[in-house]
C-alpha cells in the first residue's frame, strides 16, 4: 500500500537551499527566545514581541512588507552571541528532524555593541550552534553556510560580508561551512546597480551566488543586471516567466543559463506575491524541464516545514511521489558543495 503523502513526504531524504536563519526560528524556540530574553528587552526599552507578530500562521496571510517587520523584530530578540548559537541549534535540529540531509543556511551577518556580537563573533555563534546540534544529530546531516548581504546595505557593508566569508575560507581550507553569498532582503529598496561589482568580486574570488531575483513584479531590468552576475542559483524568479508578468526575453535568458530555481510555494502565497498555490510560478518552469528546487524561505515565520512544502507540490501540481522523488534527487545537483554530491546522491536513490 502506498505510504500517505504527508508521511511519504517527511520520510524522503531532503536537501534544503534557501532557508534565512532568522526566518525559520519555530514557534517553540521563539517562546523560549521570549521568556529568556524579556526582562533584558524591557530593560534596553525593547518591546517584547508577541509571538503573532514573528509568525504568520497557518491559514493567514500578509502583505510582503509586513514581512519584513516581522523579521525587524525578530531580530531585536535575537542580538547577542548567545541568542545566535540557540537559534542555529535548534533550526538545524528542526530541519534534521524534518529529514533533511543536506541544509545550505543563509544569515545576515549583525553587530551589535550594546551586547558586544560582531559580524565576525555573530557568525562564529551561527557555526558553533550548527556544530552542537550536529554532534548531537542522530543521522548523517551536513550543514554549509551563505552569508547574505541585505539589498538595503552600502557597498561597503556588501564588502565587509565577502571579505568576512572569504576569511573563514582561508581560516578553515579542508572543513570550510562557509560556501557562498546570498543577495536578499526587502526587494522594494536598495541600489542594485552599485552592488554589482561586489557580487562580481565575490564570484571571482571563488564564492558562490544565490540571488534572489523577481521576487516582485516590473523588476525585469534589475533582474537582468543581476543575471549578468552569472548567479549559481536563483531565489524565487516569481516574475521572470513571461506567464507570470516577466518578459519573453528574460524566461529564454534563464532557460538559456539553466540557473536553479529556488521556489518557495508558502513564502510566495503568505506574503502574498502570488494568488494561490494553484497559479505559482513552479509548473511554468518544472514544465519545460528548467531545474527547480522546492525550499521553505523561513519555516519559522510562514509557519511551514520543507516536508510541507514537498506535499503541497504534490497536491497542488498533481505530482506523483516518483516525481517528487526526483525533484528531491536533482535538487543534490544544485548544492554548493560540490563533494558531496556523490554521497548525497546515493541517500536519495533508495
Ligand atoms: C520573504 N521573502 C524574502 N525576501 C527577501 N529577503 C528575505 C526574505 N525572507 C527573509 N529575507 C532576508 O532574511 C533576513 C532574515 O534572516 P537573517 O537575519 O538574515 O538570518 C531578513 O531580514 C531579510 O533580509
Ligand atoms: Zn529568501
Amino acid at each position: 500500500m502506498a505510504v500517505p503523502l504527508a508521511e511519504f513526504c517527511r520520510q524522503l531524504p531532503k536537501v534544503e537551499l534557501h532557508a534565512h536563519l532568522n526566518g525559520s526560528i519555530s514557534s517553540a524556540t521563539m517562546q523560549t527566545l521570549l521568556k529568556r530574553y524579556k526582562n533584558r528587552l524591557e530593560r534596553e526599552g525593547n518591546e517584547t514581541p508577541q509571538l503573532w507578530e514573528t509568525t504568520i500562521l497557518k491559514g493567514e496571510k500578509r502583505a510582503l512588507a509586513d514581512c519584513f517587520l516581522m523579521f525587524k523584530m525578530i531580530h531585536t530578540l535575537v542580538n547577542d552571541e548567545e541568542s545566535v548559537r540557540i537559534v542555529a541549534h535548534e533550526v538545524v535540529r528542526e530541519f534534521a528532524d524534518d529529514g533533511v540531509v543536506y541544509l545550505e543556511l543563509r544569515s545576515t551577518p549583525r553587530a551589535n555593541p550594546a551586547t558586544g556580537m560582531t559580524k565576525h563573533s555573530y557568525v562564529q555563534a551561527i557555526l558553533c550552534g550548527i556544530d552542537k546540534a550536529l554532534s548531537e544529530c542522530r543521522t548523517t546531516m551536513h550543514v554549509r553556510l551563505l552569508l547574505s548581504i541585505d539589498r538595503r546595505q552600502s557597498v561597503a557593508e556588501a564588502m565587509d560580508t565577502v571579505e568576512l566569508a572569504l576569511a573563514h575560507v582561508e581560516q578553515t581550507p579542508h572543513h570550510t561551512r562557509v560556501v557562498g553569498i546570498d543577495l536578499s532582503g526587502d526587494p522594494t529598496v536598495g541600489d542594485i546597480p552599485a552592488l554589482l561589482p561586489v557580487l562580481h568580486s565575490a564570484k571571482e574570488r571563488g564564492l558562490k551566488l544565490s540571488l534572489h531575483v523577481s521576487e516582485i513584479p516590473q523588476r525585469n531590468e534589475e533582474t537582468a543586471l543581476l543575471l549578468s552576475v552569472c548567479p549559481d542559483r536563483l531565489g524565487h524568479g516569481t516574475f521572470i516567466h513571461q506567464e507570470a508578468g516577466g518578459s519573453p526575453e528574460l524566461e529564454e535568458r534563464v532557460l538559456a543559463m539553466k540557473t536553479p530555481i529556488e521556489v518557495c510555494l508558502t513564502s510566495n502565497v503568505k506574503g502574498q506575491t502570488v494568488s494561490n498555490y494553484e497559479n505559482h510560478h513552479l509548473p511554468l518552469w518544472h514544465k519545460r524541464g528548467h531545474p527547480i528546487v522546492i525550499c521553505t524561505d523561513d519555516k519559522g515565520v510562514f509557519s511551514t516545514t520543507l516536508s510541507e512544502e514537498y506535499a503541497i507540490a504534490g497536491e497542488t501540481f498533481f505530482l506523483s511521489q516518483e516525481q517528487l522523488r526526483q525533484l528531491a534527487s536533482h535538487a543534490v545537483e544544485h548544492i554548493f558543495e560540490h563533494d558531496l554530491k556523490n554521497e548525497l546522491l546515493k541517500l536519495s536513490d533508495v
